[in-house]
């Protein structure tokens, strides 16, 4: 955080001491405080954007100070997102904005994007003018890519991982998704961690199902904290080994209540180890709110308000070192404050941060984005025509099962033939599937089970960043492709020789400009028209964006072709289109 200079920092002192007019009076402010879990009645003055004075005295004034008579509600510090993916359909900026008007006014920001796509010094240069914003953004260095494109991981030299480490607002390493590649010993991996642990930022591990020994040596290798057990079996081995653990309610993983309740029952919780996420959910996700949303459930689970409240203020504030500055309603901090109907309603009436209150209604800044790197899918000089999409028959194929959105497990069979290739005609629940790179050049043919009857699909919005086909009519998916070319990137679903639903994405092929109110009501529109199709799983946005991450079990589609996770090799290889 930012010093104040030695002039501000003794006017700031003079407001404190009540000597020199507050620039803001809070009055009549009933607080919660954070520290003590009580409620508090009093005065609050600011000075510029912090907090001076805390109590039960007025602050002096002059004609120039702003009162503000908060007499009606309650005050809750802004709250703290420590795990953001700040690219899923909506972008960075669409992302924070939505997230201050429900009362989250410092996130923890994955910069994966940045570093596959945008030279180091145009990434430097939007988190330094991101910092004009009203919410705190925090930065991680990515270790790995999960993406098994070689060209995209060439992005990411050790030097660059180092130069990012030592950013001032970079505040982690991770989140480490190859940690079992770490753990074996890849030298690169290790590498990168190395620098990491010595970095002495935190690290945040991503160890589904791990054991007590791997995350023994996860800790060894500096892990501070990790976001991913799914019961509260697994909360407590990571507590007990002295990680933090964060609890996640997202799209793929709503687990937060079950997690909760399991907590609950427990004799004693350890509270101040523990903070909640949303972990990056598609928009329709944030309907009901982001982390004030978190909040919502756990006080419906019986979540003491304090613990609730807590998580997603000071414990994340002290976890990142951040509690002298943030976190709470006390002096010294950055005048981060919310104001509530009541502690039951953490969805804020009114939100102040930086020690200004927040507009209702703004819109996020409009900027460039290409001078931050961040550029368009570059027009096609090529089209996908239909026997692209036939996939040639061999006996048993490795068709990709879904067991939940992301997770898709290896299921051998012979499928009906025609003509040389898999006839799906009576298989119902199967896709023809294609990975194919936006200069169609390469193609990876597969047949996936499990999403749904779709006649056409096609999405830039892939981990790898390619082109992602599926669909039951090889016809409609040329179509669909073409398509989500046409618009410059996007996601594009067709039936009946027409598009049923589009959503172009011109950043990256992966971001929408549009507001999150928009991207609400398109990616429900979306979610329905799926689930209407047979789509079962919680999230299809989702799966079309993890289809090619290499870091979920077991099949997954990549540049060399179909990818065994378990076996670690390519069991059908990819095929040159030109
Ligand atoms: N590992 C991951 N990478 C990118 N986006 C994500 N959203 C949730 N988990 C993610």
């Amino acid at each position: 955080m930012k010093k104040l200079s030695e002039q501000k920092w003794n006017d700031f002192v003079e407001v404190s001491l009540l000597k020199k007019a507050a620039t803001t009076w809070i009055k009549n402010a009933n607080y919660f405080n954070i520290y003590t879990g009580e409620m508090m009645e009093g005065n609050i003055a600011l000075f510029e954007d912090r907090i001076a004075y805390v109590g039960g005295k007025e602050p002096k004034v002059d004609e120039s100070t702003i009162v503000i008579d908060a007499a009606d509600y309650t005050l809750v510090p802004g709250y703290i997102e420590p795990h953001s993916h700040p690219f899923q359909i909506y972008n960075p900026l669409t992302w924070i904005d939505y997230s201050l008007s429900r009362g989250t006014t410092t996130m923890m920001h994955d910069s994966l994007l940045f570093f596959l796509n945008a030279p180091q010094e145009q990434m430097e240069r939007f988190f330094q003018d991101l910092q004009d914003s009203p919410v705190k953004n925090f930065w991680w260095a990515r270790l790995d890519s999960q993406t098994p494109s070689p060209e995209l991981e060439a992005r990411v030299p050790i030097q660059r991982t180092l130069q990012t480490l030592e950013h001032p607002q970079v505040i982690q390493a991770g989140e480490l998704t190859a940690f079992k590649r770490m753990l074996d010993g890849e030298p690169l991996l290790r590498e990168r961690m190395f620098l990491a642990y010595q970095s002495g930022k935190r690290i945040e591990a991503h160890n589904p199902g791990s054991s007590v020994e791997t995350l023994n040596a996860m800790m060894a290798a500096g892990a501070t904290c990790c976001h991913e057990s799914i019961t509260t079996e697994e909360v407590m081995r990571r507590l007990r080994l002295g990680l933090y653990a964060t609890l996640r309610n997202s799209s793929i993983r709503p687990d937060l209540p079950e997690l909760l309740q399991g907590l609950l029952k427990l004799e004693r919780v350890p509270w101040d180890r523990l903070m909640m996420t949303t972990d990056g959910s598609p928009p329709f996700f944030y309907e009901q709110g982001t982390v004030d949303r978190l909040i919502h459930i756990a006080l419906d689970c019986g979540v003491p308000v304090w613990e609730a409240y807590r998580m997603v203020t000071l414990n994340p504030a002290v976890y990142y070192g951040l509690d002298p500055d943030l976190g709470g309603i006390a002096p010294g901090r950055v005048a981060d404050i919310l104001f509530l109907e009541d502690l039951h309603h953490p969805t804020p009436v009114q939100v102040m941060a930086n020690g200004k209150l927040v507009e209702k209604d703004r819109s996020a800044a409009q900027i460039d984005w290409s001078s931050y790197g961040i550029l368009g899918v570059p027009a096609a000089d090529w089209k996908a025509e239909a026997d692209w999409f036939h996939v040639a028959a061999r006996e048993d194929f490795p068709v990709g099962e879904m067991m939940n959105a992301v997770i898709i497990r290896q299921r051998d069979e012979t499928l009906p033939v025609n003509d040389g290739a898999i006839d799906l005609t009576d298989k119902p629940d199967y896709l023809y599937v294609a990975l194919l790179d936006r200069a169609g050049t390469w193609i990876t043919r597969g047949i996936v089970k499990g999403f749904g009857n779709v006649e056409a699909l096609a999405s830039t919005y892939t981990v790898s960043q390619d082109l992602f086909v599926l669909g039951r009519n090889p016809e409609e998916m040329a179509a669909a492709a073409n398509r989500v070319m046409e618009m410059g990137g996007g996601i594009c679903l067709r039936e009946n020789k027409e598009s049923l639903f589009e959503l172009p994405l011109p950043l990256l092929g992966g971001m929408s400009e549009k507001g999150m109110a928009e991207l609400i009501d398109e990616t429900s529109q979306f979610l329905r028209l799926l689930q209407e199709r047979g789509y079962q799983h919680e999230d299809p946005i989702y799966s079309l964006f993890f289809f090619t991450a290499i870091h979920l079990p077991v099949i997954r589609f990549t540049q060399d072709g179909i990818y065994s996770t378990k076996q670690n090799k390519i069991l059908v290889p990819s095929q040159r289109l030109r």
